[in-house]
């Protein structure tokens, strides 16, 4: 048999990864990895006001050089062997789009506009919006967000248009239509972008958009002129319908296989997001949770429709058929900020010795200092009377999303040293963890397995145990270190028939696993202990420092 290959191209937060894979094989031919320039500099993003966003040109760029670098390491011959290419993306990621399906930073006038551009999934510049559509959806005859947990978050697509339409009146009189990043490049690369003609993602559409077969499609019309008048005729220059990962998109368009130098039949997949490509990619099967584990964690869960459909889930971010794997439903939770809880930390320490001490000084203690203080912390003892910290430092995502709440360290003394403080916040992002696992038990969901990828999973042995001992859970790690990538490339090799269904894509091209932590039962004892403190303290600061009620706990 001819060798053939696939594409998986994994947009994150900070970088593009294209990964050219062998389809019958799972060997890696190339993989290349890019930098977005723009967003580098720190351009149109004012994270005092939680404002993310990312210029169109960041991304083009991005797809042009990753896919070109990756196909740049392999033999030549292997370009004509490309089959077919698949992307996910962060999410929800949207844009205002003209008639063309052009995002308006790309049209003159609105080039430096940061309205006109991507708006990052961390963007919390709606957090007002994101409560509106609550309210009003809590009052509503019908709750469109019945399969999203029953608490719309501000880091998804209405509550993102609403803000946008409303702060910017240049962008409202010319934005038509609005397009996830998964689904603008997807059908960048087929050359035709129009509003009303490309597939749509099943997996955004569900999990941010409020999208349900049980709704015809996107909420009503009357009740999104009920939000804003602003929304009116929206709906209909949205979509109807929307589309699984296993599909084609289209056929590659002339320009962009001639830029690529890839032949004139390659396969476009459907997109979706990088969590839930991930799951595939890190061979998710029925009642696997996959822990997609970096800055923040992107939690993901699947189970047969005809068991687990009948269930509301209470405060995660969505349950929708077909997101991950086609027939079946995905669910997602997560937390906002997991290694971005170390991170904080990190710069804490660092920051005075850069002023102090200088760049060089700073940099060598932030290159070292997180493995040092795990390798400090994983010596210290675990007793009843540790201090215990709170992990919404960037808010809460998952169990029922509150963007306003905040991080808290108690317990303090002045033997309170930094591997005891770093112990402690690495315990408070395994309580977290912790929240949104008995969520699901508790909302009736069982999980058999516990999968992890990402960044943390592979760099940190300390979290990772920490993790297992708190869940009294095995833990697997991936072995891939591209696992989102590896997973686009699978839905790629079925989008263009080469294999007939994920599974088969999993079992062909998975690339296993390489660890596992086992909990230890003597320290998973005082964890439980910590862990009615961590619900304590989290109940506390939730009355006292909260600007809102959390509206699932409300209704
Ligand atoms: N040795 C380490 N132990 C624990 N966390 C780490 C370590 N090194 C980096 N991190 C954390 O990993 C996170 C980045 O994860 P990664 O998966 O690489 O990126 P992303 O989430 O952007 O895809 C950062 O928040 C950082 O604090
Ligand atoms: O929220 C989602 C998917 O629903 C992710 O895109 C988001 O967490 C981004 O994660 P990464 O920065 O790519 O690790």
């Amino acid at each position: 048999m001819t060798n053939q290959y696939v594409i998986g191209v994994d947009y994150g937060t900070d970088s593009v990864r294209a990964l050219l894979v062998n389809a019958h094989t799972g060997e890696i031919a190339g993989t290349h990895v890019y930098e977005y320039t723009r967003w580098k500099q720190g351009l149109y993003c004012n994270p005092n006001q939680s404002q993310f966003r990312q210029h169109p040109l960041d991304y083009l760029e991005g797809l042009e050089q990753s896919i070109t670098g990756a196909l740049a390491q392999a033999p030549v011959a292997v370009r004509q062997q490309v089959k077919a290419i698949s992307v996910d993306t962060t999410g929800s990621t949207p844009v205002a789009v003209d008639e063309r399906g052009t995002p308006l930073a790309l049209l003159p006038g609105f080039e430096d506009n940061p309205n006109g551009m991507f708006i990052l999934w961390k963007d919390h510049t709606a957090n007002a919006e994101a409560e509106e559509i609550n309210a009003l959806a809590h009052r509503w005859d019908t709750d469109f967000t019945k399969y999203v947990g029953r608490v719309y978050s501000s880091e998804w697509f209405w509550a993102k248009i609403l803000h946008t339409l409303r702060v910017d009146a240049a962008v409202q009189e010319k934005a038509y239509s609005w397009m996830e990043h998964c689904d603008w490049i997807s059908a960048v690369l087929t050359g035709n972008t129009t509003p009303g003609t490309i597939k749509r993602s099943r997996c955004a559409a569900g999990h941010k958009a409020m999208w349900h077969e049980e709704f015809e499609g996107l909420p009503s019309e009357e009740f999104l002129k009920a939000l804003d008048p602003r929304l009116a005729g929206l709906r209909e220059r949205l979509y109807r319908n929307t589309f699984t990962s296993d599909e084609a998109m289209g056929t590659i368009s002339t320009e962009w296989a001639e830029k690529l130098g890839l032949p004139a039949d390659v396969t476009i997949g459907v997109g979706a997001f990088d969590a839930h490509m991930g799951a595939v990619g890190a061979e998710i099967t029925p009642y696997t949770f996959v822990r997609v584990m970096g800055t923040s964690t992107c939690d993901m869960l699947l189970a047969p429709t005809e068991e687990i459909g009948h269930l509301l889930i209470r405060g995660i971010c969505g349950q929708v058929d077909g997101s991950i794997i086609p027939d079946m439903l995905g669910m997602e939770a997560g937390q906002s900020a997991f290694g971005d809880v170390y991170a904080w930390f990190q710069r804490v320490i660092t920051e005075p010795v850069r002023d102090l001490l200088g760049n060089e000084a700073a940099n060598e203690l932030a290159k070292n200092l997180i493995p040092h203080l795990a390798e400090k912390a994983a010596q210290l003892p675990v007793t009843e009377n540790d201090p215990v910290a709170v992990d919404w430092f960037n808010g809460r995502r998952t169990p029922d999303a509150n963007h306003t709440l905040k991080g808290a360290i108690t317990g303090l003394n002045l033997g309170s040293d930094a591997p005891r403080i770093f112990k402690a916040l690495v315990e408070a992002t395994a309580f977290g963890s912790k929240a949104i696992v008995d969520r699901f038990l508790g909302e009736g969901v069982p999980i058999k397995q516990v999968i992890a990828i990402g960044g943390v999973a592979k760099k940190s042995a300390f979290v990772m145990q920490t993790l297992a001992d708190v869940l009294q859970m095995p833990i697997k790690i991936a072995s891939s270190d591209q696992a989102c990538a590896l997973g686009a490339a699978m839905c790629a090799a079925v989008a263009a028939g080469i294999h007939p269904d994920m599974a088969t894509a999993q079992a062909a091209m998975g690339s296993g696993f390489d660890a596992s932590y086992e909990p230890r039962t003597d320290v998973s004892v005082v964890y439980q202990k910590l862990y009615q403190k961590y619900q304590q303290l989290g109940s506390f600061i939730e009355a006292a420092t909260s600007q809102h009620t959390p509206v699932a706990e409300a209704v």
